[in-house]
């Protein structure tokens, strides 16, 4: 059946076509997104969501989104979708980083020039009739110091701007590295001293708890007397309250806001003010914009659900179209051997290690490792999945470890998989043979080859004459049909184990009677 993806929002509908022309059931509604209710009421139907920003993919739409496996932000910012709600049910969560940069940029600089000339204010007067020549008196933007705060994709291109319109430009950005500032030209500085020297100041970083009040009013009465401050990035940047004051003081010539604290803004605290210029957040609104993003999500999330390529993915690594095929029994295999590992372990995991060998370890193994570290925790951790395991292991403690390496002689491709509990390290390895199916190759040090069944029974033994009859008879009383009976030992009369994949569910009498037979230490009914 073809996978069914709702647009709730005003998107570009060239995604429309986008999403048919790759064998997507898309549904157009660009004004459900805000009608919680009736979002919540439908959201069970599809397999995807494709919004902008005036849909909240809140807890709430994502706890009755039982199908849906990934929502696609045709934008950058993704403050309005729970993520660690939708990580924790496996839903992917995509944006378009680069789509609307040049646009949103483009704005920063209008807003600019608009705050240097009084724009806004001189065309309203002229229109009015006033001509009022002599009250409008503007700044020359040439040679003054632009800072930019926050100097990722948006900022280095209103950097890059600013550059060409032979301003000085600085930049804060703890990420930026001195190379790159170089290279685009700019002075790396910190904050205090952009706040010091900059005669326009514009923001482009996410809002974190770090960037929330970046400017504060203890930081705004650090900035230079006649600051103009723009602000095309989110709301809550700058405190609005601290800025009026600063403004009405006359210590901040202007400020202009594309984004607020509370969106929609109707009303705002800067309103009124004759140096703030606002717009109603169009820093992403031109055609070009629209069109870039709108393709983009639609076609990254018609590859995810069609094909199970994964791009710019905020919640999991991605995967191309190209690999996701190769990479598909390797996911089910990691997840096997995880869960291999995880139903047999009964103390406190402390740490996870997955070690590549061969082929498999030039392959995308932060997604192999979730698929590993989702199948560890799934028998304790009901409602963990591969996009939320890496998140859940890291805040239960458990570290993760990967290691890659050569190809051994037997195997083109391997992975082990090392669980350290409390107790003790266990160790399990697998492979996929040529027919696609995953198989264990090796428990414990002990050479083994045995497919994954529905229901597996796993012995651990002493070698002994006469033991693999009564484990047969043990089985066989009981009503067990064996499919298959994989053996394995480290030496004649030494430890031993048996891979038993068995018709239907082991009840736990049987276990029970299993771990009765002499030269038994341990069994276990496993689930796969
Ligand atoms: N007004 C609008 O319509 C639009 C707004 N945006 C917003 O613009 C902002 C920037 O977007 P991009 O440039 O694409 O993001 P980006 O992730 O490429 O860049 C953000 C930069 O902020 C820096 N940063 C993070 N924490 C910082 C801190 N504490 N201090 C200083 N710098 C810090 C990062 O190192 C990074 O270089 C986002 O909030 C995005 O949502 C994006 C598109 C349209
Ligand atoms: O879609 C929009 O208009 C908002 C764009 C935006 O804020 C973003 O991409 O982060």
């Amino acid at each position: 059946m073809a996978p069914k993806v709702l647009i709730s929002d005003k998107i570009s509908p060239a995604a429309v076509q986008i999403f048919k022309d790759r064998g997507v059931d898309v549904t157009y509604e660009p004004d459900l997104g805000k009608d919680k209710e009736k979002l919540a009421a439908v959201i069970g139907q599809y397999d995807g969501l494709a919004i902008r920003s005036a849909t909240k993919a809140t807890d709430k739409i994502i706890a009755a989104a039982t199908n849906l496996k990934v929502i696609g932000r045709a934008g950058i910012g993704v403050d309005n979708v729970d993520i660690p709600a939708a990580t924790a049910k496996g839903i992917i969560v995509m944006n378009t980083p680069f789509g609307n940069s040049i646009t949103t940029a483009e704005h920063a600089i209008a807003m600019m020039f608009a705050l240097a000339r009084e724009l806004p204010a001189a065309d309203a007067s002229t229109q009015a009739g006033k001509w009022e020549k002599n009250r409008f008196m503007g700044v020359e933007i040439t040679a003054k110091t632009l800072g930019v705060i926050g100097c990722g994709n948006i900022g280095s291109i209103v950097a890059e701007r600013g550059i060409g319109l032979k301003m000085k430009v600085i930049a804060f950005d703890p990420f930026l590295s001195p190379e790159r500032a170089r290279e685009m030209g700019v002075e790396k500085v910190e904050l205090d001293e952009l706040l010091a020297r900059a005669d326009f100041i514009t923001l482009h970083t996410p809002l974190t708890d770090k960037t929330k009040n970046i400017l504060s009013a203890e930081s705004l009465a650090k900035t230079k007397k006649g600051v103009r401050i723009i602000n095309c990035a989110r709301g809550g940047l700058v405190d609005e309250v601290a800025l009026r004051a600063a403004l009405d003081s006359g210590h901040v010539a202007g400020a202009a806001f594309d984004v607020f604290v509370t969106e929609p803004a109707t009303e705002n605290v800067l309103f009124g003010h004759p140096n703030v210029i606002a717009t109603p957040h169009l820093g992403a609104s031109t055609n070009e914009a629209q069109e870039n993003v709108a393709l983009q999500v639609a076609e990254q999330m018609a590859d995810y659900l069609v094909r199970g390529a994964i791009t710019n993915a905020i919640n999991f690594p991605s995967i191309s179209a190209e690999e996701a095929p190769r990479l598909k029994p390797f996911v089910e295999l990691a997840e096997k051997l995880g869960s291999f590992a995880g139903q047999l372990t009964e103390t406190g995991l402390k740490g996870i290690r997955i070690e590549y060998e061969g082929a498999v370890a030039d392959m995308n193994t932060r997604a192999l490792t979730s698929a590993a570290v989702a199948g560890v925790l799934r028998p304790m951790l009901s409602d963990v999945n591969m996009v939320s395991a890496p998140a859940v292991a890291r805040e239960r403690g458990i570290a993760i470890e990967e290691v890659r390496r050569e190809a051994s002689a037997n195997y083109e491709s391997a992975i082990k998989l090392v669980i350290q509990t409390e107790k003790q390290s266990r160790s399990v390895t697998g492979t996929v043979f040529a027919d696609g199916k995953p198989r264990i190759i090796e428990i414990k040090g002990i050479s083994i080859d045995a497919e994954f069944g529905a229901s597996m029974l796993y012995v651990t033994n002493t070698d002994q004459p006469g033991y693999i009859g009564a484990l047969g008879s043990t089985l066989g009383q009981a009503g067990v049909n064996i499919a298959t009976f994989n053996l394995g030992r480290t030496s004649p009369g030494g430890d031993a184990i048996a891979i038993v994949q068995v018709d239907g569910p082991i009840a736990n009498d049987v276990v029970e009677k299993v771990k009765a037979l002499p030269q038994v230490k341990q069994a276990k009914a496993l689930t796969f």
